[in-house]
């Protein structure tokens, strides 16, 4: 969880940064509200630790404005007195709690724990309520599996922010797909989406491709051209393979979306660009920071939000409805696909991923004569005997029949009563209906 601290005092706001680092959460900090406005408008944050006695700040507004701008958000504020008076109108403002100056820090945390419990079952909640929304997504994107259920809530979370977001998977796993969803779902869908493909640049044309340069910038440049943060204005620009952008860019472009100007290549003025930037790499960023071939201040300007897309073969109850959805684009007439072939295609591990299973279907929707893929069409890579289980997932697997055992057993207890066993298990009774449906617990099984 990401907090920010707001107040005027430095060494208030030193204090409880080490503080809350301390305690293991990332802390950004700002000194007026202004600041704390345009920091909750770059980063997920999830708390605003504000002191409301600050000169020159006007605490309605600023509160008023950050829950508007996240509705999620928990506001802490920190007052002078902590009468009954001061709780009333804190609460008025919008704000989840307050503490007295000066601040405990004991009850500063537990307040702080409180704020997370309630957000994690509000977003549980958001993500129900998103969940059985539908399936109209403006782009089709196969996910039966529960990772891709849980990726497809964030892209609708996410979207409509203004964050940058950094996708990381291996090769194939769909991480432009993810990246046009995500523009399509937000504002700026009627916008231009922009693509560059960071590896298939070469080095000395990068800078005026992205930024664009002036007539006579260098040998060549015979008119002015915009560049791709220009042509994305409005819209979204997807930087794809980030690794491979080099180093003497990686300033320039950090400064791009830190000021939201460019420089084109020859230009005396800079110009202001509203572009959202998405990334996507299937590099390890870490590393090549520590080794020093990746900017530390870009990574962490990129990585405000990260999206992981697991591997094919960590997901492969997708693999049925991938090939489904690539049998209708690719087949010329109706094909059926043997139940052995698909037995196949399902334990197959796809290094190349869904553009690799993608491309099978391509070739045995031509290839093949009757009415049905076999096994036997099949390329041998996918006939050899089944790998080992892949172990991923089985966490999530053993939480869950945990979580499963456990309401059970409660709702058992209370003879089925569920206000009573939502509050002998913390949550509340949206939830653990939720939780019911989700894994099938029936009413009438549990008196
Ligand atoms: N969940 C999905 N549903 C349907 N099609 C998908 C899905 N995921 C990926 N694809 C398709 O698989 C192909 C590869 O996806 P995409 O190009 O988005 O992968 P990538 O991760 O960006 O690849 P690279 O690492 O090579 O840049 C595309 O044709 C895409 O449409």
């Amino acid at each position: 969880m990401t907090i920010l601290v707001v107040d005027d005092e430095q060494v208030q706001r030193e204090m409880l940064q080490g503080f809350l680092n301390k305690r293991g959460y990332k802390v950004l900090t700002a000194s007026n509200g202004e600041e704390a406005l345009e920091l909750c408008a770059r980063y997920p944050i999830s708390l605003v630790l504000m002191d409301l006695c600050m000169p020159g700040l006007n605490g309605d507004e600023v509160l008023e404005k950050l829950r508007e701008s996240n509705p999620l958000l928990r506001v802490i504020l920190i007052t002078a007195f902590g009468s009954v008076e001061t709780a009333v109108k804190v609460m008025k403002l919008g704000a989840s709690d307050f503490l007295e100056k000066p601040v405990d820090l004991t009850e500063l945390a537990q307040r702080i724990e409180r704020c997370e419990q309630q957000q994690l079952i509000e977003q549980d909640l958001s993500e129900m309520e998103q969940d059985l929304e539908d399936d109209e997504l403006p782009l089709p994107v196969a996910a039966s599996s529960e990772a891709m259920q849980h990726l497809l809530s964030l892209v609708r979370r996410v979207a409509r922010s203004p964050w940058t977001v950094l996708i990381h998977g291996e090769t194939g796993t769909g991480k432009e797909r993810i990246a046009r969803l995500l523009h399509q779902l937000s504002e700026r869908s009627n916008g231009p989406f922009v693509e560059v493909n960071c590896a298939a640049l070469p080095d000395n044309l990068f800078e005026s491709e992205l930024f664009g340069h002036e007539k006579g910038a260098f040998t060549g440049a015979t008119s002015r051209r915009s560049g791709r943060f220009e042509a994305a204005q409005g819209g979204t620009l997807f930087l794809d393979e980030i690794g491979e952008l080099p180093l003497g860019l990686q300033a320039k472009l950090l400064r791009a979306l830190q000021e939201k100007r460019i420089c084109p290549v020859g230009a005396e003025l800079e110009r202001e660009v509203d572009a959202r930037v998405l990334v996507a790499t299937n590099c390890d960023l870490p590393k090549m920071v520590q080794e020093g071939r990746f900017r530390e201040d870009l990574y962490y300007r990129l990585n405000v939000f990260e999206m992981q897309i697991p591997p094919l073969r960590q997901r492969r109850e997708d693999i049925p409805m991938l090939v489904e959805n690539f049998l209708e684009q690719y087949a010329l007439r109706p094909i059926q696909i043997e139940p052995a072939a698909m037995d196949a295609l399902i334990k197959y591990d796809y290094p190349g991923n869904v553009r690799e299973l993608e491309h099978l279907i391509q070739r045995l929707a031509t290839l093949v004569r009757g009415p049905v893929i076999r096994r036997v069409d099949l390329p041998a890579p996918l006939l050899q005997p089944p790998q080992p289980e892949n172990n991923s997932g089985l966490l999530t697997e053993r939480v869950e029949a945990v979580e499963r055992q456990m309401l059970l057993d409660t709702l058992r207890q209370y003879h089925g009563v569920q206000t009573r066993a939502a509050e002998a298990l913390g949550i509340s009774e949206r939830v653990l209906r939720y939780k019911m449906s989700k894994y099938n617990l029936n009413k009438e099984d549990l008196k």
